[in-house]
């Protein structure tokens, strides 16, 4: 086998284009930003990863990229400690990179993440076999995702409809939950919830199942709801969706919404890290956990929080922030090689136009993408590609993301509240 110690580490902001997409939090800017990681070794070979591209992110990450030369891809307990040195010695604060929705994941989990995937990448290139192999082995050859709508403006104020056109109400989003389906064949639906007062996003609900009656809905309002809210609403969609993602904060809260509520709780907001999960547990407070590698610390710890829901009988999905093709597979080989993961996976992918690998290895068919088979994650960077939306990053002016504050920016009366109703 070829060696494999790390002999150099590049870290590229990279921006694409984002659509106006509404959350509780405020609005997505015309730019998503994520970052690029490509770790190269003395035997030649490269790996890929991604991740969010946070100003105090990118300063940890180079700090990272630092504390790894020398170390071997295969020893990732020790990237993983020399990781966690690092970063827990600097001062630097923020970089979060979800707009404030996921405060309480563990820094070094976030940092340790594309690292560790693209490590996994060069392991499978010098093996010959795919990531899933290094993660158990697939259990599925495809992996089914949710279409993940979005209330949304028709563009970007000043800027020419985007082609998606407006949703803000029930009638733009079963045409966007048309287009969706008929473009990808998605199985499942998630409605970003939280912008609109609790009664309009129970009716959209009610017309998206009248207009979908055997597709599987959830809705996720971010937690901009109360308690009494939450018991409410959950008693009105009572048979309508699979669950109920984030309704209120906090695990005491989700915990009492639960007490009442018929349909499974399930949270990316509650239970973000491991020492979560033991609360979590013991108060009741969900019954779905979502996955998201990327702050789980990689795709080998996202498996370790599989089998802790599988111990204690919690449903595992997965979680996504806009994205593109390098995280995707990541998603694909984690979701293939984790058995309990069992409901179709949200993505951002529909919402993106630009990308950063050689397209033809990832692509969706009845709502799901089969897992590659090639060595590694099996993306391939198209330079060009890269260059040019560094470039774009370079020179949108975007260094965090800030949903709430260019929401603001148009709407100077907005607030950033939780719960809201
Ligand atoms: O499930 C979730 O909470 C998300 O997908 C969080 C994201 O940040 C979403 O709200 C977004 O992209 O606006
Ligand atoms: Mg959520």
């Amino acid at each position: 086998m070829q060696p494999t110690t790390i002999t150099g580490v590049t870290v590229t902001p990279v921006a694409f284009i984002d659509p106006p997409l509404l959350n509780t939090v405020g609005v997505h800017q015309p730019y998503a930003l994520r970052a690029i990681i490509r770790i190269e070794t003395d035997g030649g070979l490269r790996g890929v990863g991604e991740t969010y591209a946070d100003t105090a992110h990118i300063t940890r990450m180079e700090a990272a990229a630092e504390a790894i030369i020398g170390l071997d891809v295969f020893a990732l307990n020790r990237i993983r400690d020399a990781i966690d040195q690092r970063v827990s010695r600097m001062t630097v604060t923020g970089g979060d990179g979800v707009a404030g929705m996921i405060t309480t994941a563990s820094t070094t989990d976030r940092v340790f993440s594309p690292f560790e995937v693209a490590c996994l990448d060069i392991q499978g290139k010098a093996l010959g076999r795919p990531v899933s192999d290094l993660l158990g082995g697939a259990v599925r050859d495809r992996v089914p995702f949710s279409a993940y709508l979005f209330y949304k403006w028709a563009g970007h104020p000043g800027a020419a409809d985007d082609g998606w056109g407006e949703a803000i109400d029930p009638a733009g989003l079963i045409r966007q939950a048309h287009r969706m389906i008929d473009e990808y064949g998605f199985t499942a639906i998630k409605l970003k919830g939280g912008v609109f007062p609790p009664d309009e996003e129970v009716a959209a609900i009610k017309a998206l199942h009248a207009e979908f009656p055997n597709i599987p809905l959830r809705l996720d309002p971010n937690a901009a709801w109360t308690v009494d809210t939450s018991v409410r609403v959950a008693a009105e969609l009572d048979g309508i969706v699979e669950y109920l993602e984030d309704p209120t904060p906090g695990l005491d809260g989700m915990a009492e919404v639960a007490a009442e509520a018929k349909m499974p709780l399930a949270t990316n907001m509650c239970v973000v890290a491991f020492d979560h999960l033991k609360p979590a547990v013991v108060k009741n407070s969900v019954s779905v956990v979502l996955s998201d590698h990327h702050y789980w610390g990689g795709l080998q710890r996202s498996r370790q929080l599989a089998a802790i829901c599988d111990t204690f009988g919690m449903g595992l999905s997965m979680h996504s922030n806009s994205h593109l093709s390098i995280s995707l597979a990541a998603m694909v080989h984690l979701a293939a090689a984790t058995p309990n993961l069992t409901y179709a996976c949200d993505t951002h992918w529909p919402w993106k136009t630009e990308d950063v690998v050689k397209p033809g290895v990832l692509g969706f068919s009845d709502g799901a993408v089969p897992v590659p088979t090639g060595p590694g994650l099996g993306v391939e960077i198209d330079e060009d590609a890269l260059e040019r939306l560094h470039q774009q990053y370079l020179d949108c002016g975007i260094r965090d993301r800030d949903d709430t504050g260019y929401m603001q920016s148009i709407d100077a009366g907005f607030e950033n509240t939780s719960p809201r109703w």
